[in-house]
């Protein structure tokens, strides 16, 4: 909780609503909060425009502009979907008390991050979708091991981007080795033009392994360099 009166900054990339191209809520309308800046370097990182790129803005502005795209909310199933990411949300001090606020005046709010920084710091009730970086990603060191502890099962989800062959087995063996396949949504999606989808997908069936498959939905449809979808 953040002290009243205290005035949050945030450096903000972007603002801006799409179709949920990612997930196990991937084709859903959502509004998108995107930080700017990241301590990681993913090799295939599509998000490099937010390292340095953005304005700044208060808490108090940033919530009046998701009321303005999204109108008041309607609670239960239906709630208008937000999403914050980045960059790395978590790298913000204020991002915890941005994903509170956005809970309390009712939206489905869940969150990206790359699970290089502790999620015990974020409401229980936020979507966590947590990105358990491969060593192909040249950022694998970076997981804090402690955040399989702090997932909530059949609410948050740990997703594997996949640059190679490689790190398709590194992943299969991690996921058996933690126990991870039979207590959490796992989802498996390929590094977008490194590794071949079908065969992530034959491989995937062939092992019988029980992950999700995905891909980028919004780059299926607006293609990959599109910002802002
Ligand atoms: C841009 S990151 C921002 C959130 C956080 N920093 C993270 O890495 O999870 C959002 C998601 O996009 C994925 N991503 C980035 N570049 C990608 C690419 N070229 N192909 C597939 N997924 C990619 C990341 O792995 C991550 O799951
Ligand atoms: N449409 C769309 N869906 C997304 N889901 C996660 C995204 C992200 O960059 O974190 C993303 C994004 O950039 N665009
Ligand atoms: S952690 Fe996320 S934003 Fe940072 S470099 Fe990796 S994919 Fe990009
Ligand atoms: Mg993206």
């Amino acid at each position: 909780m953040m002290e009243a009166g205290v005035s949050v900054r945030f450096k903000v990339n972007e603002i801006f609503k799409s179709i949920q191209g990612e997930g196990s809520r991937a084709g859903r309308p959502c509004l998108f909060i995107r930080l700017t800046g990241c301590p990681l370097r993913c090799v295939y990182c599509d998000t490099t425009y937010a390292y340095f790129e953005g304005g700044t803005m208060d808490l108090d502005e940033i919530l009046a502009q998701v009321r303005e795209a999204l109108g008041p909310p309607l609670p239960g199933p239906n709630a208008p979907f937000v999403e914050l990411t980045g960059g790395e949300p978590l790298a913000h001090p204020g991002a915890p008390a941005l994903l509170e606020a956005l809970l309390d005046l009712g939206y489905e709010v869940a969150l990206e991050t790359a699970g290089s920084h502790d999620i015990r710091v974020v409401d229980e009730r936020v979507v966590k979708i947590v990105d358990r970086k491969t060593p192909g990603s040249g950022e694998g060191h970076r997981w804090l091991d402690s955040n399989l502890d702090h997932l909530v099962p059949g609410q948050d989800e740990l997703k594997f981007v996949l640059c190679s062959p490689e790190d398709y087995a590194w992943a299969r063996d991690w996921c058996l080795g933690k126990g991870v396949l039979d207590r959490f949504d796992v989802l498996f999606s390929p590094v977008w033009g490194s590794l071949d989808p079908a065969w992530l997908a034959e491989r995937i069936v062939e092992d019988g392994l029980p992950v999700r498959f995905q891909m980028q939905l919004h780059k299926l449809v607006w293609g990959a360099e599109k910002r802002g979808v």
